[in-house]
């Protein structure tokens, strides 16, 4: 595949990706748009014929030149034991591995005695759907991607995939598996289980509510549709860590039941709204210590509302509006329910921009709402 001038790598390849899914066909495509030769190989045909004809790469076949570096973007129940197969097959390549859990598998790989070779990684990059056609060449542009690096690491190979994670954009961070692993419990694994306890909430609930839904709801279980058997592989291998964040909410969740019991008490005590008050304080306050795109204080972007007619091409018609305004659209969401006539697209743009933004775009007739 020919180089695409903006994305030029420094990795030198080929680059063998076992498992081409959601993660390794983007990663495929990411390195395959900046020139490195990929290889594929999954243990589903269907998988690894559907990456190549998306552009990840050529399937991998013995007679090819052996890989530099192999990936391994599989399932983490599978991922020690494809690693240590790697180590023993090219035995001049770096291994590395993307798995969302990363205590078992170093474990498991540094009792094997080529293990300097491979060098523990985890991209903070994803989403809610699985397999190569959910992947996205631009899936680890600005997001953290952590090394994770044992004293018997090779120098070399580390910074062979210090290299391939900056090369498709991401910027790297480096942790020892358990404080990895402890992270990733509190910011990502239990995030995922209270977002799918709170979509099965909605199982039985009758569609007269679900027709209501608005945005809170939708924020809140975007990923409630990711995959069960990926999921249940990643928790599982961190169970520690992430019982030890759930107890927490548990406890929290207590306090606040009992809090709120007391609501009906006439004369009101005020118990129930200071619980309730607290947990939306520290609420405020841990929403505000997320940091925004590569790792920055998110506080140079604002957000406008603007309804957008509920017809073909009107996204479109607005997108348009906005690039002949010449600004930039750092992110997006829309609320939409069932039923309206109209949506409400919420653009994130600069804060410099966001006045002259809605001057614009009431000046064309759209209806701006202010955040
Ligand atoms: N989904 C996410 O948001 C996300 C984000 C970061 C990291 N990860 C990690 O990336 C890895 C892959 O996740 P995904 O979302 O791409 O899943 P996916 O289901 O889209 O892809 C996994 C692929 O691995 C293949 N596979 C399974 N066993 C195999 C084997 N023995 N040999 C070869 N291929 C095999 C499957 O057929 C599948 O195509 C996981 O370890 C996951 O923890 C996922
Ligand atoms: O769905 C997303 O937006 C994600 O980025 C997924 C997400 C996350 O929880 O942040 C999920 C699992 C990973 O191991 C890394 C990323």
């Amino acid at each position: 595949m020919s180089r695409h001038p903006e994305f030029i790598s420094r990795l030198d390849g080929p680059v063998l990706v076992i498992g081409t899914g959601l993660l390794g066909t983007s990663l495929g495509l990411a390195l395959s748009r900046a020139g490195v030769e990929v290889y594929l190989y999954d243990i589903s045909p269907t998988s690894q014929l559907l990456a190549q004809d998306m552009g990840a790469g050529r399937l991998w076949n013995g007679d090819l030149p052996q890989p530099a570096l192999v990936v391994v973007a599989a399932p983490p129940d599978v991922v020690g034991e494809l690693v240590i197969g790697a180590l023993e097959q090219f035995p001049e390549a770096t291994v590395t591995d993307v798995a969302s859990v990363k205590s078992q598998i170093m474990k498991q790989v540094f009792a094997h005695p080529q293990a300097a070779r491979y060098v523990g990684s985890h991209p903070m990059a994803g989403r809610e759907s699985t397999g190569p056609t959910a992947a996205d060449a631009d899936l680890f542009v600005g997001r953290a991607w952590v090394l994770v690096k044992h004293p018997c690491t090779n120098p070399q190979a580390a910074l062979q995939v210090l290299t391939l994670a900056q090369d498709v954009g991401a910027f790297v961070t480096e942790l020892d598996a358990k404080t990895h692993d402890q992270a990733v419990a509190l910011i990502s694994h239990v995030p995922q289980l209270l977002s799918s306890i709170l979509a099965g909430c909605l199982v039985n609930a009758p569609s007269t509510s679900l027709n209501l839904a608005g945005g809170g709801l939708r924020d809140m279980t975007r990923i409630a549709s990711s995959d069960p058997r990926l999921w249940t592989a990643i928790t599982t291998a961190n169970a520690p860590a992430v019982v030890k964040v759930l107890k927490e909410i548990v406890a929290s969740c207590t306090e606040l039941i009992d809090g709120l019991a007391k609501a009906p008490v006439e004369p009101p005590t005020g118990v129930a709204q200071s619980a309730v008050h607290s947990v939306m304080l520290k609420g405020n306050q841990g929403v505000a210590r997320i940091p925004g795109k590569h790792g920055e204080a998110a506080v140079h972007t604002a957000e406008l509302g603007v309804l957008v007619p509920d017809a073909p091409g009107e996204l479109g018609r607005l997108f348009n509006e906005v690039g002949a305004a010449g600004i930039n659209i750092e992110d997006l969401r829309i609320e939409h329910s069932v039923g309206q006539r109209v949506g409400l697209a919420w653009l994130t743009v600069h804060q410099t921009k966001a006045v002259e933004l809605s001057e614009y775009l009431e000046s064309r007739n759209w209806q701006v709402i202010p955040a």
